[in-house]
């Protein structure tokens, strides 16, 4: 963590995030990715995360553990060996299915942000877009809108 960062307070104290299993196809989209690891750093905001340690999924996780936060992944067993390779950061909490994955990360979180991803990161956002118009939770979500939601290569 670089010592001088400036520090901004947050009414969030964890938030989820959700991005990519893969790092898509634009620089960019990492860059975007670690900027706003560091920038939850910044804030005191803890992570929580789909758990895996590749792609965009990883270079969060990554980012914000190196800042000193603290990080929740969220994996179900049976997808470990696909989206864990080597070593996670952080705490990882296994979940019997995707379903209770999704339940976890909203229910561990204050508030969502979903970077580029691919079809799994349009089914979360959308997931608990529709919770919140249920009004099953009333946590903001935002999609950062510099980049496109969705990168299918
Ligand atoms: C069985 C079931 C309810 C499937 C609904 N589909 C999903 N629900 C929740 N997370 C998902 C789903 N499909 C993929 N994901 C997760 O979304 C993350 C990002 O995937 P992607 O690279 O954007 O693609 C990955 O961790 C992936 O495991």
């Amino acid at each position: 963590m670089e010592g001088d960062m400036e520090m901004k307070p947050s009414k969030f104290k964890r938030i989820c995030v959700f991005c990519g299993s893969s790092p898509g196809k634009k620089s960019s989209y990492k860059e975007s990715t670690i900027e706003l690891g560091r920038e939850l750093v910044s804030r005191n905001i803890d992570l929580v995360y789909g758990g895996g340690s590749i792609g965009l999924m990883g270079l969060i996780s990554q980012a914000v553990f190196d800042g000193g936060r603290h990080v929740i992944g969220v994996i179900p067993k049976t997808l470990m060996p696909r989206e864990i390779t080597g070593e996670t950061v952080g705490e990882v909490k296994a979940v019997a299915d995707m379903h209770q994955r999704k339940a976890e990360m909203a229910r561990q979180s204050d508030a969502f942000i979903a970077l580029p991803g691919g079809y799994g990161t349009l089914e979360e956002l959308l997931e608990v877009i529709t919770w919140a118009q249920l009004g099953i939770h009333d946590k903001p979500w935002k999609k950062v809108s510099s980049v496109p939601m969705l990168a299918i290569s």
